[in-house]
């Protein structure tokens, strides 16, 4: 830190601060992350991974790596400082003015191409949104924080150990589905509605509510004057079952979208980039960092080709099938009203999911119901004792939470019907731009690749304690 002069404080997260500083010998501004390394060797892998992850993207829309180092029991990461801010403010400036067709699509079209690169890099982002989008002064796209981002070990892994932001996050997620790069489209498809409507698209008062908005995918529609690739992209991008959703690939080369985004790239990013793989090099050094050797011995030191470590990770963990239509589980388990408004949700009473009674203080429970299989039961279980956490602590969620757990920044005021499925539908239904028209095609050409690692984060939270799920939800929010 020597070497640096701190200017300010511009921001604090749940890993520490954000310090925007100027090198002692040189001119220049940069953002310092400034992360408090946690004890444990696993914990301090972790810290590092977002270093490590962020310094092997090379590339104009994301922000750009400088250096890393430690001291003092802090990993601090040095990186380009985006002198536009993140994209959550600059929506919230424009108050009631929505941005121009020409300015969501020269900016969507960026935050694709980023997110392309990440993904042609086999890692995931897992938390896009707006907040995490930043701009330089002249107007060029930066993605940044990947603080949660996790590198796959071939393209066919699946991830399962994430909780992202609930306002961005997929119904596979809700579904305790593995996350895969599907996952990212979605968060950006929230992102564009944002950038469209200045609003969410999935946004509700009580958890349950907003998981079921999600996990039908059912948002309010676009505004008509917006032209119709991007509401036939924005359906597509919630597709619920991710299969269904274009890959970044696609919606920058063969969807309908395509060509409309392409004459909003600066000249220099509309030639096709080549999809890089990984590079012996890279593997070794995010496996040092890392501390997994077995990160390259499936990615690159086998020197197989990608059919060869496919198949290989096939053989060693099934890879798992979509069902067709939307996430099953959660549409089962949600589809019961009564039992979560009278257990986890509502009432602020509890329901042990060991005994599978409801706790006591609970008035006028409901029978006891099994649930079909425990994750969603859980996993509400687990967010409604984050209720008082987040309203201390987190962002988006604590400064309205008392009122409104789940009120957002983008969040409309006052009686707006959020928790109304219905409503939402009923305006879906009376307003779509000539539904029939915006059916998904079929992308037989299309990519998708998820992440192994069986391990259940809802799970993780609960034996971690509440303790645990504070600071993990209170980063991503
Ligand atoms: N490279 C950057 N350029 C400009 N501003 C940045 C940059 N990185 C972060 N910021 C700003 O610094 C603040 C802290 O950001 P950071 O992502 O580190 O934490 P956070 O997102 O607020 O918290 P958390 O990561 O816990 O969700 C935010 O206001 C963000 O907009």
């Amino acid at each position: 830190m020597d070497t640096y002069t701190v200017l300010s404080v511009i921001g604090e997260g749940s890993f520490g601060r954000a310090l925007l500083v100027q090198p002692k010998d040189g001119s220049g501004q940069y953002v310092i992350k400034e992360i408090r390394l946690p004890k444990t060797q696993s914990g301090q892998a972790s810290s590092k991974k977002e270093a490590v992850l962020l310094s092997r993207m090379k590339h104009t829309n994301i922000v750009a790596f400088i250096e890393s180092f430690e001291a003092d029991g802090h990993l601090y990461i040095v990186m380009e400082y985006c002198t536009g801010g993140d994209l959550l403010q600059k929506i919230k400036r424009q108050k009631t003015a929505l941005f121009s067709v020409d300015v969501i699509l020269r900016w969507f079209a960026q935050m694709c191409l980023g997110a392309k690169h990440i993904h042609d890099k086999r890692v995931l982002h897992r938390d896009l949104k707006s907040k995490n989008i930043f701009l330089t002064d002249n107007g060029t796209i930066k993605l940044g924080d990947f603080g949660s981002a996790c590198v796959l070990k071939s393209s066919k892994a699946f991830a399962y150990s994430y909780v992202g932001t609930p306002y961005y996050v997929s119904p596979e997620i809700w579904d305790s589905q593995p996350y895969n790069n599907k996952s990212d489209v979605w968060s950006l498809g929230c992102v564009l509605y944002e950038l469209c409507t200045l609003r969410h698209p999935f946004q509700a008062r009580s958890w349950k509510s907003l998981i079921l908005k999600v996990c039908r995918g059912a948002y309010p529609p676009l505004p008509k004057h917006l032209p119709y690739e991007l509401h036939y992209l924005l359906k597509q991008m919630f597709r619920t079952n991710p299969r269904d959703r274009p890959s970044l690939n696609t919606i920058l080369t063969s969807h309908r979208i395509a060509k409309l985004l392409q004459k909003h790239l600066p000249p220099q990013q509309l030639q096709r980039e080549t999809p890089s793989r990984w590079k012996r090099e890279e593997g070794e050094k995010v496996a040092m960092f890392l501390g997994q050797k077995g990160l390259i011995e499936t990615s690159s030191s086998l020197g197989g080709s990608m059919q060869e470590v496919q198949s290989l990770n096939e053989q060693e963990c099934p890879r798992k099938k979509w069902a067709e239509g939307p996430p099953n589980t959660v549409m089962q388990v949600l589809g019961n009203a009564d039992l979560i408004s009278s257990t986890s949700m509502t009432s602020g009473n509890s329901f042990d999911s060991n005994s599978g009674d409801t706790l006591p203080g609970t008035q006028g429970a409901s029978p006891r119901r099994q649930w079909d299989r425990g994750t969603p039961e859980r996993l509400l279980s687990v967010l409604d004792k984050a209720y008082q956490s987040m309203a201390s602590k987190t962002y988006t969620v604590h400064q309205a939470a008392v009122e409104h757990p789940l009120m957002g920044p983008l969040s409309q005021t006052g009686a707006d019907g959020t928790d109304g499925l219905e409503e939402d539908t009923d305006r879906l239904e009376e307003d779509t731009v000539d539904e029939s028209r915006l059916e998904p095609r079929s992308d037989d050409e299309d990519t998708d690749f998820e992440e192994e690692c069986p391990c259940d984060w809802v799970e993780e939270l609960r034996e971690n304690g509440l303790g645990a799920l504070i600071p993990a939800l209170s980063l991503h929010f």
